[in-house]
């Protein structure tokens, strides 16, 4: 399999002038249209930020199983431990698929203002986080990191706003209470073959605008669809693979292309080794409104999407990927 995602230097918008910042917009609008995943060097998140993070996941993850299923939801919040069984991303698709096989635990918002919006959308998109007692350092190390990832979302917002001919704030008043969730997919080694059809990650599109993986380098990785043919996509060691999502698509009238993805499974002979990911899926605020860009139809290409909301979108299309709350 060949890799066919373009990399970017971020530094060239947040450090240099007009015309780099308007290049490297170019850049970015080119590898939506073709592809929808980006490699993002230069990104400015602290390594020691991801450090932390990847250690703290590592630890949780080596737990015994009863002492991480202490942490799995009590209801259908998507927040805390979801065992191996419990997920199959292509159920999104409305596919039939045996589950993914990988854990996850999931984050969303914290310390946010307690003011009409969070209270409105409390239930739904501001739930309590479930934190583990262990380790220790478990919580301060998943909140650094989604407080780089906010920032760092905020920043490809607007050079995605650049990139579509927009004022560069454009999108800034529907991600500013944003309803983002941060997961870590911990995929274990297989030391039984998988089921027939059965991978790390069934194929899928993600939901929101724009997803941020910061995955360790491992066969068995992250593959993209492209004419029919998957390719993978290895990280480069301290960048991040992004990639767009359903409503970037659909804001752009699908001149952004959300591609299908999966992660596949290790060879048979490199079955003993496992991966992790940390994964920010960001996504607009619960009311902000998703609607075809001006400059993205025409006469001749009207809008193909109703008009949504950033929270009825998730709602629907996530409710489809959990089939049981407990392993
Ligand atoms: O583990 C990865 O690299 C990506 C997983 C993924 O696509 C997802 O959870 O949506
Ligand atoms: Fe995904």
């Amino acid at each position: 399999m060949q890799t066919i995602v373009p990399a970017i230097d971020l530094h060239l918008f947040t450090r240099g002038d007009a015309k780099q910042r308007q290049q490297l917009a170019s850049e970015v609008d080119k590898a939506c249209r073709e592809i929808g995943f980006l490699i993002i060097r230069n990104h400015g998140v602290a390594r020691e930020v991801l450090e932390k993070a990847r250690q703290a996941s590592k630890a949780f993850f080596s737990l015994p199983k009863d002492r991480k299923l202490a942490y799995a939801p009590p209801d259908n919040r998507f927040r805390g431990y979801y065992g191996v069984g419990n997920t199959a991303l292509a159920y999104s698709r409305d596919e039939v698929s045996p589950p993914d096989l990988f854990e996850r635990f999931t984050i969303g918002p914290f310390d946010f203002a307690c003011d009409d919006y969070h209270q409105q959308f409390s239930e739904r998109f501001f739930p309590d986080n479930i934190w583990p007692d262990e380790p220790e350092e478990f919580r301060q190390a998943l909140q650094s990191y989604y407080r780089s990832m906010e920032a760092l979302a905020e920043t490809l917002m607007q050079v995605f706003a650049v990139a579509l001919n927009l004022p560069e704030d454009y999108f800034a008043t529907s991600i500013d209470r944003h309803i983002s969730a941060m997961s870590v997919n911990y995929y274990p080694a297989q030391p039984d073959t998988p089921a027939t059809g059965q991978l790390r990650a069934g194929a899928h599109t993600d939901y929101g605008t724009l997803t941020i993986v910061a995955p360790t380098e491992s066969p068995g990785c992250l593959q993209v669809l492209r004419q029919g043919e998957w390719y993978e996509v290895q990280p480069e060691p301290g960048c991040f693979v992004v990639n767009i999502g359903d409503l970037m698509a659909q804001w752009t009238n699908d001149q952004w292309v959300s591609t299908m993805h999966r992660v596949g499974n290790p060879p048979r002979e490199l079955a003993h080794t496992d991966r992790l990911a940390l994964i920010f899926f960001h996504q607009p605020n619960a009311d902000a409104r998703v609607e075809c860009l001006p400059s993205c139809r025409s006469p001749d290409n009207p809008a193909r999407y109703e008009p949504t909301t950033s929270g009825e979108h998730l709602v629907n299309k996530k409710a489809k990927t959990v089939r049981r709350s407990t392993d």
